[in-house]
């Protein structure tokens, strides 16, 4: 059995708009395990958003627990999430969010100068079919390789914990499929945890797990006993 990583307990999410109150988790209980890939599916406001946010540090639940081994994200200080964010986590949206001044090189480059055990940047790239491509600015590059340099960035880091909010939606199939194949080999080679979040149920066949949110609290999890190749994902 592999090591617990982090754990949320019975959170909730209350946000308040005027009078009325949307309450977007509603009491959500959840573990992530060192070296899974794990699909949080949903659809279009079920809350998926929410809890990545509050398991990524950038939130705190207005009721609840979230323990990352012995620190208590929903009690943690201004200071120790940023420390948890920017040692920890590694952070990949639908849309790239890169510099457009600077080169691919140097966007990864940037991610590594404030953290403490990064990854070789260069062999990232590589990894990430870029070699060739570092000294391009992002206007140079198609939107599956600005996704390739934006998981290059959050993966050099080093970070234990990989989130990942819709990182295929702007992309087409074969696109797609080239960054699931890479967020996968991560997780394989560097026994990484890795969380894709999506509303589409088709990528969920790749996951070692899934955990199925509706309305704010999680319907169902199911485990893939054979998850299949990134590379046989269709849509
Ligand atoms: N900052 C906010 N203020 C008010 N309501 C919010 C806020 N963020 C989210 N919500 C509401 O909470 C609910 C869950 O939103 P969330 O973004 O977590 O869902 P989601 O599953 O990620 O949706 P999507 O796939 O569309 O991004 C929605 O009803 C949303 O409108």
């Amino acid at each position: 059995m592999a090591n617990e990583l982090l754990r949320v307990k019975n959170i909730k999410k209350k946000y308040k708009m005027g009078e009325v109150e949307v309450y977007a988790l509603r009491g959500v209980d959840f573990t992530l395990y060192d070296g899974e890939l794990v699909v949080v599916l949903g659809h279009s406001g079920s809350g998926k958003s929410t809890l990545v946010n509050i398991i990524g540090g950038m939130d705190k639940p207005s009721a609840g627990e979230v323990y990352f081994g012995d620190l208590k994200l929903h009690k943690a200080s201004d200071d120790q999430l940023i420390q948890y964010r920017r040692n920890e986590v590694g952070f990949i949206f639908q849309f790239y969010n890169l510099m457009p001044n600077l080169t691919a090189e140097e966007n990864v480059n940037l991610s590594v100068q404030i953290c403490k055990d990064p990854l070789d940047i260069k062999e990232l790239l590589e990894k990430v079919g870029l070699s060739e491509r570092g000294d391009h600015f992002p206007s140079q590059l198609s939107g599956g390789e600005q996704q390739r340099v934006a998981i290059a960035r959050a993966l050099a880091k080093n970070p234990t914990l990989l989130l990942c909010d819709e990182p295929t939606g702007a992309l087409d199939l074969p696109t797609g499929k080239q960054i699931l194949k890479i967020l996968r080999d991560f997780c394989n080679i560097y026994n990484k945890t890795v969380v894709i979040i999506t509303h589409n149920a088709d990528i969920s066949q790749m996951a070692d797990r899934v955990v199925y949110l509706k309305d704010g609290l999680i319907e169902w999890v199911k485990v893939n006993e054979e998850p299949i190749d990134p590379e046989k994902v269709s849509w």
